[in-house]
């Protein structure tokens, strides 16, 4: 067995590992990185970025059938679902050169293609290679979780690591779990052709504002799709091309193809933790709030660690663990600046404390601004005009954004911005968004904050009156 020392260990070449082990090797850290399937994990191979190369092709077929508004006849569209999902993989293969062997290697990272197991607190096993770390990060992600539905182990289903495969366009596609995957990948199909049921167990899109989401589902609702909510998928019965969900209610919905999309599990199965003395809960692998696991030389980052599981986030924390790693300085995450998003039609995004959340922490101290995207002077002309934008202020600073419609995933780095640093809304009033943009909604927002002070104040208006009496 050959034996290796390096500084820092990275297990797990997706969004998380592949930051840490580019920052560590460029500030001169000496790096091995660990991966046991495809570079770039499931965000480049099997998430975000094919997720989103299916709705843009949503989005070109959409067009098409929907021109007429703008003086252009609408088409039928003649959706090639193959060529759809060669399009998705030649998205896959030109981001891939970015987190490929050869670029880290060009890092002085030396890449192991195998799995990684730990032997002790301080070495790892990768195939026939054991490796002495001064600190291990482990980033082995997540997978997506398949409940023990009955009959499900006897039907042919997909998932997202074999939907981006699949060629044949299904007739009838249901997909079990209303979140983020299943929303998209409906939207992503009923515009390519497909008839689409979302069965949902509780509330779609549940983990965002009720009355945020509820833009979205009225928009994918009014598109065709069938969303069922309160609907426990309890069996699951067929053969492929005919298969039969059931749910605790005793409804019964049928279709060609299944999606699971009932969340993720992550990925702690190979890593044999008990002999590196690391405790793992349900969700994913116990972590303090600086992400040090329970053994203080071994990190674990992005899915694995549970929590908010998006790349934002698994970059995020490398930069965490580099600090401390590297530095030895103290690092500690924060959650208040964390955005998400939704990548539909229009689309959802959240940043910091919802309404309700805001509501229950702060009571009367509450103020709410909201912006409707209809006022907006560039979404009427791109026919965009549904939506909002709500803002939670508690004396004068934002601790919450929540955003529905046209580029609400662009929108919402503002907001981080703001939440990170604690600015107030009179930072936001005063910046200049150039007209006509989407982006005046956020400057808006914060005119809708200051309006009743500046405009219903009976005191402004005696101030106003008795400078006009005394000015030359
Ligand atoms: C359909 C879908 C769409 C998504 N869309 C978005 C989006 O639009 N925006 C967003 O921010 N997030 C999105 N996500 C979430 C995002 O993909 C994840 O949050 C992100 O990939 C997590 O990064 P990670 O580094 O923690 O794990 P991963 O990217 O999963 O990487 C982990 C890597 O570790 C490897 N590995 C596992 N075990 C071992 C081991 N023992 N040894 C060596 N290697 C190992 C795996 O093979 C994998 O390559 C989406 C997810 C899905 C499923
Ligand atoms: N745009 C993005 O950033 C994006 C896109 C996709 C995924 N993601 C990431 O991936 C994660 C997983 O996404 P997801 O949509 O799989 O998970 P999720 O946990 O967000 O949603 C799963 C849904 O499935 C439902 N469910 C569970 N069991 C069920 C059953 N038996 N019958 C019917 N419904 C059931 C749940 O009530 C829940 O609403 C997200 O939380 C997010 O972190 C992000």
């Amino acid at each position: 067995m050959e034996k290796l020392t390096c500084d820092i260990l990275v297990i797990g070449a997706g969004s998380g590992g592949l930051s840490v082990a580019a920052g560590a090797s460029q500030m001169g850290a000496s790096v091995i990185l660990l991966e046991g399937h495809k570079m770039g994990g499931d965000c480049l191979n099997f998430g975000c970025v094919p997720s989103k190369a299916l709705l843009a092709a949503g989005k070109a077929a959409y067009g098409q059938a929907h021109a007429n508004d703008f003086g252009v006849a609408d088409q039928t569209p003649l959706v090639d679902y193959a060529a759809a999902k060669d399009h998705v993989h030649d998205v896959i293969a030109q981001i891939a050169p970015m987190d490929s062997v050869e670029r880290f290697e060009g890092f002085g990272v030396k890449v192991i293609q195998e799995f990684g197991r730990f032997v002790s607190p301080t070495e790892v096993d990768a195939g026939d290679t054991r490796i002495t770390a001064r600190r291990v990060v482990i980033a082995t992600g997540s997978s997506p979780l398949v409940p023990p539905i009955p009959g499900l182990d006897s039907v042919p289903y997909e998932t997202n690591e074999t939907l981006f495969d699949l060629k044949e366009k299904p007739d009838h596609l249901l997909i079990i779990g209303g979140g983020p995957i299943g929303l998209e990948m409906a939207q992503a199909h009923v515009r390519l052709g497909s008839k689409v049921t979302v069965i949902e167990g509780a509330k779609a899109l549940g983990k965002d504002d009720p009355e945020m989401a509820a833009v979205v589902l009225d928009s994918l609702r009014a598109e065709g799709v069938e969303i069922v909510e309160d609907a426990l998928a309890a069996e699951i019965r067929g053969e492929a091309g005919a298969i039969e969900v059931l749910t605790k209610d005793g409804a019964t919905y049928a279709g060609s193809h299944l999606l699971m999309a009932v969340g993720r599990k992550s990925n702690v199965d190979k890593l044999n933790l008990e002999a590196a003395g690391i405790e793992s809960t349900r969700t994913g692998i116990k972590v303090d709030d600086s992400l040090k696991t329970t053994n203080k030389k071994v990190y674990a980052i992005g899915d694995v660690a549970g929590g908010l599981q998006f790349t934002h986030v698994a970059g995020y924390h490398a930069g965490v663990i580099i600090k401390s790693a590297l530095f030895g300085m103290p690092s500690k995450v924060k959650t208040n600046h964390i955005p998400w998003a939704t990548y539909t039609d229009p689309e959802l995004a959240q940043i910091g404390l919802t309404e309700a959340q805001a509501r229950a922490q702060y009571g009367d101290k509450l103020e709410v601004a909201r912006f409707e995207y209809h006022h907006n002077d560039r979404a009427i002309a791109e026919r965009k005009t549904k939506g909002l934008i709500k803002v939670m202020v508690v004396k004068g600073r934002p601790i919450g954004v929540s955003l529905a419609g046209h580029q609400a995933g662009e929108q919402c780095a503002l907001w981080s911005m703001v939440l990170a640093n604690n600015m107030k809304m009179s930072q936001i009033a005063a910046m200049i968004a150039p007209y006509p943009t989407i982006a005046e909604l956020n400057k808006r927002v914060a005119g809708a904050y200051f309006s009743p002070k500046l405009f219903d104040s009976p005191f402004v208006k005696r101030m106003v009156g008795f400078v006009q009496r005394w000015m030359p």
